[in-house]
């Protein structure tokens, strides 16, 4: 039994199409959708000097993998024309209707993963429609109240316990419930997705050097430390809070299978600077598989032909792992 997998490009003025187009100049052995406009498609390739043939696609048929240089599309009706590198509001209900109908899909079992293009938060609130990421969304439209954003890269995987919210906010939102439930999802899929039978994790502290004793801040005294210390005593392994300017280095790192960070720019600027290119994002805790590219919408490069199509490759490369393994143990 082949594999489907939904494929939305994101923002249609970004890399996104261009990656896909690219991607697909190869084949691939399951079936790949993409959730979007066909003329859009056509479009993007035309400027990128490149050919893809559509396939419209058809539920009702085997999944068949297409040859190289086609791809399985899903209609969604963008309406106007897009110029590569210029935002326009008028896309923002269009990138949504693609993570919708995505989402419904993969609920429904027609689809085995999804794979996300970069998106643009602003330009869809700027569209009227509060947005705040993709694992917000696809959280809320599958009824999930928790789920955790985690990106991998070669020897090292990071966790966020916090994700899209302004700074101000971060202190309150870590509180000893959400934690624990991103804890304990990251434990679980470590163990059940990445086949780590005890899962080590180093946690980070929120404040400089892990509060100071409380000098510096008292969220892990208060909060963080004791959090571990219950999910330590159901059996995990949860170490920390460790200051997180000196956890990331070799010592530490290398007899750990994952860090998990307070907020999104504690724990993705280390991992962007070891894997920029080279890294997936996996939303965790989602009833479906979604993955990830590691990068925005590079608006300066859409039409180029001047994109690195790494992270792409691998967060398809990776829905198809991760789908080949529920597949076979389902
Ligand atoms: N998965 C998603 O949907 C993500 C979306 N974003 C969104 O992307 C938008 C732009 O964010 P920025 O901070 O400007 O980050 P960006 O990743 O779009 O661009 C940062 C720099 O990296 C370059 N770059 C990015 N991807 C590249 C690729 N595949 N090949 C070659 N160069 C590449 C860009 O040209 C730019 O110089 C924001 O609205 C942000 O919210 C950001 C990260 C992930
Ligand atoms: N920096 C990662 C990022 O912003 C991606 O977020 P999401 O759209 O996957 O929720």
């Amino acid at each position: 039994m082949s594999l489907r997998i939904a494929i939305t490009p994101g923002e249609p003025a970004g890399i996104g199409p261009d990656l896909v187009i690219k991607l697909v100049q190869k084949s691939w052995p399951v079936q790949l959708i993409a959730v979007v406009d066909k003329s859009l498609m056509e479009q993007r390739a035309a400027q990128l000097g490149l050919s893809v043939n559509m396939i419209e696609f058809d539920p009702s048929q085997p999944a068949t993998p297409a040859e190289a240089g086609s791809l399985y599309y899903m209609q969604v009706d963008k309406g106007g024309e897009v110029t590569p590198g210029v935002l326009d509001e008028k896309n923002g209900l269009y990138v949504l209707e693609t993570l919708r109908l995505a989402s419904e899909k993969n609920m429904d079992g027609t689809f085995d993963a999804v794979v996300t293009g970069p998106v643009h938060k602003g330009i869809i609130n700027r569209a009227g429609i509060s947005f705040s990421g993709h694992t917000e969304y696809f959280a809320q439209q599958s009824g999930t109240a928790d789920v955790v954003m985690m990106l991998a890269t070669e020897g090292l995987r990071v966790a966020l316990v916090t994700t899209h919210i302004p700074l101000e906010y971060v202190s309150r939102a870590v509180t000893k419930e959400r934690l624990a439930k991103v804890a304990s999802i990251l434990h679980h899929d470590l163990q059940n997705k990445f086949g780590i039978e005890q899962p080590k994790v180093l946690v980070c502290g929120l404040n400089p050097h892990a509060g100071e004793d409380g000098h510096l801040g008292r969220e892990e005294i208060d909060t963080i430390s004791p959090t571990l210390q219950m999910l330590n005593q159901q059996g995990m392994n949860f170490i920390g809070p460790l200051p997180a300017d000196t956890l990331f280095q070799a010592k530490y790192l290398d007899n750990a299978d994952a860090v998990l960070a307070m907020y999104h720019d504690q724990g993705l600027p280390v991992l962007k600077y070891k894997g920029f290119g080279n890294s997936v994002n996996i939303t965790l805790g989602l009833p479906f598989i979604r993955t990830s590219v590691d990068h925005g919408t590079a608006l300066d490069l859409a039409a180029t032909n001047n994109i690195e199509v790494g992270s792409f490759d691998l967060a398809i490369r990776e829905a198809i792992k991760l789908a080949t393994e529920k597949a076979q143990n389902s």
